[in-house]
């Protein structure tokens, strides 16, 4: 099957290495063209833009940063929509807005072609595992043309119906995440403070209720002080800063959500936005500042 992969950032990178491990034709495009050459060299082609891509395929995948740039790929000049017809699919799996991923939908559906937006949940060692889990919503048919695919990139699809459900649902479990990911870190400076051992805190998180994979992959690192990125913080912010939106949207009040973006926006602030979204804990425990004491060579 021949595809198009727009988008070789930490996930596009891995997802795309997935499919053509399982046999797919993939033609790659990245804003910075350097990116794609270890994939050239893995089998991929390499695309001049968005339009190029598309031309060639009949289904294009994208993993973009954020709302902005999963628009201006679609929208701009040799963007996705000057060669959408009524024989292609673009499945955008960037996490963004429903709001976005409806102006997309729309654009693409009014030129004949057919739109799944599918957010994924799982980070970057899911995503080499092909062990994501796929939040996808948007035209069916087109979902299930793109399973194999789906099937290549993660563990496990969901179909949650219109175009925006996938988003909000994206946003809400991320939203989640990065509260827990606040709460975790506070309680790892208070225990500091206290004068407690933080790898006590954590055995002991580990063997109760609350234990879970984030506080037992993410907690050892963090008491280093070491934050290399999975999961940028910047896209940790954005996505709190979307799940609130939605709170407004539908008057549901979210305070814990706000207090932990405010976190995340001192954490930007100190210049963390390119470290992993754990290192919050950085900006929560006071101990450094801005950058200062973050271990890099893990
Ligand atoms: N990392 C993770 O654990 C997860 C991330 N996500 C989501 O997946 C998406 C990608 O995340 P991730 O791979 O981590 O992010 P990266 O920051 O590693 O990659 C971002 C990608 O977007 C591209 N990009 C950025 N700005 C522009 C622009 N102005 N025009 C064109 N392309 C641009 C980058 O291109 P360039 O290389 O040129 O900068 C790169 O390909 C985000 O929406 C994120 O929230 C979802 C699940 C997990
Ligand atoms: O959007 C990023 C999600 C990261 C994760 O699920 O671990």
């Amino acid at each position: 099957m021949e595809v198009g992969f727009l988008g070789l950032g930490i996930m596009g990178t891995a997802m795309a290495r997935n499919l053509i491990k399982h046999g797919f034709n993939v033609t790659v495009w990245n804003r910075t063209p350097a990116k794609c050459e270890e994939l050239v060299k893995e089998g991929a082609a390499h695309g001049r833009n968005p339009a190029d891509i598309v031309k060639k395929c009949n289904i294009t995948f994208a993993m973009l940063a954020d709302p902005d740039v999963a628009l201006s790929v679609v929208f701009d000049e040799n963007g996705v929509l000057e060669q959408i017809t009524s024989s292609k699919g673009y499945v955008d799996m960037s996490t963004v807005d429903s709001i976005t991923s409806s102006k997309i939908s729309k654009a693409v559906t009014e030129k004949g072609g057919r739109f799944v937006e599918a957010p994924v949940s799982g980070s970057k060692k899911p995503a080499e595992d092909g062990a994501l889990v796929i939040l996808a919503a948007g035209d069916k048919l087109l979902y299930e043309e793109v399973i194999p695919a789906f099937n290549a990139m993660g563990k496990k699809s969901f179909y949650l119906g219109d175009v925006g459900n996938g988003a909000k649902m994206k946003l809400v479990v991320n939203m989640i995440m990065g509260s827990m990911m606040t709460a975790f870190s506070e309680g790892l400076a208070v225990a500091d403070k206290a004068g407690l051992s933080q790898q006590t805190l954590l055995d002991i998180l580990d063997l109760g209720a609350i234990g879970n994979g984030m506080f037992r992959l993410k907690g050892p690192t963090m008491l280093q002080h070491s934050f290399p990125p999975a999961f940028p913080l910047k896209h940790q912010q954005k996505d709190m800063r979307l799940a609130l939106a939605l709170g407004d949207e539908v008057a549901q009040p979210m305070p814990v959500a706000a207090v932990s973006n405010e976190l995340y926006k001192k954490a930007r602030s100190l210049g963390l936005e390119d470290h992993d979204f754990s290192a919050v804990y950085h900006a929560v425990s006071e101990k450094h500042d801005a950058t200062n004491g973050i271990q890099t060579n893990t």
